[in-house]
């Protein structure tokens, strides 16, 4: 029955960063267990474009509903979409480490939005309820770290991670209980090769196997052709969408990335 609703759906987005029209009516739709990457040159508006979905910053004009929901009324249905930001400033010398900072992320059982898991163990009593969801909380932490192969960082101080490693981190945050729909801002930007073809087969793998949805966006238009479904070309507005190998082509990519694009498609 849901899945007949998209994940997202986005209609007529118009978003102003202080003057610049930074995106312009932009509309498409994200169906379940998609992977769809969104590809543009810089200032082409890609960040602006997720920020709004997820309402951090205003819109101008349009409307967004994530789950079939208006974005501002997802309540508790938000722990089931993950987002994983361009960049992640913070102090260096915050004491929090690795298995601490994935573990924000954990939300118990009940409180995810799944239906039919709230109040559940109400026989046992209070004390045993809070080891259970400590214990349940470590086993997350550690399958997550697992996952994006950062299990041996996590005893470290995030001060102390490299760049990629750090964004293995970021990502074991986003992992660490299920999701519907995950969002990531130049996710694999910095992460070395291995490591950016083992993200991808960790995306795939959710996407198959646990009914994720993914929209990514992504620089590397190689990875994108051989592992998303789908394409969002952008500069400012859309410039074409399809398949990689349509979205992709070199009259779309030289559209898409051209200077000059946005006063073309304004005359024609
Ligand atoms: N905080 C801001 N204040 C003013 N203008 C901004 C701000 N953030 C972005 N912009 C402008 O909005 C436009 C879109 O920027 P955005 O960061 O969304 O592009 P992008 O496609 O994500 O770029 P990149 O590939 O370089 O990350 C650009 O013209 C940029 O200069």
């Amino acid at each position: 029955m849901t899945n007949d609703i998209p994940i997202l759906k986005v209609e007529g987005l118009t978003v102003y960063q202080g003057k610049t029209t930074a995106v312009r009516d932009v509309s498409f739709e994200l169906l379940p267990q998609t992977n769809t990457a969104i590809v543009g040159p810089n200032g082409a508006g890609k960040s602006t474009l997720v920020q709004a979905i997820l309402d951090l910053i205003p819109r101008s004009s349009g409307t967004i509903e994530i789950f079939g929901r208006p974005i501002t009324r997802l309540r508790h249905l938000r722990h089931q979409l993950g987002y994983m930001p361009q960049n992640f400033i913070f102090d260096r010398s915050f004491p929090i480490s690795v298995s601490e900072l994935v573990g924000l992320g954990w939300v118990k059982k009940g409180d995810r939005g799944d239906k039919g898991t709230r109040g559940q163990g109400g026989e046992k009593s209070f004390f045993h309820r809070l080891w259970k969801q400590d214990s349940e909380k470590s086993v997350a932490v550690i399958e997550a770290l697992r996952r994006t192969d950062a299990y041996h960082l996590r005893n470290q101080a995030i001060g102390t991670l490299s760049g990629g490693q750090l964004k293995r981190v970021l990502l074991a945050y986003c992992l660490v209980i299920p999701r519907r729909l995950l969002i990531l801002d130049e996710a694999f930007a910095g992460v070395d090769v291995q490591g950016a073809a083992d993200f991808y087969a960790l995306l795939n793998e959710l996407k198959q196997e646990e009914g994720w949805t993914v929209l990514q966006i992504s620089h590397d238009i190689d990875m994108v052709s051989r592992h998303c479904d789908r394409v969002l070309c952008l500069n400012q507005t859309i410039v074409c969408t399809g398949k990689p190998e349509i979205a992709l082509s070199p009259e779309n990519l030289l559209a898409t990335y051209s200077p000059l694009f946005s006063r073309y498609h304004h005359h024609h």
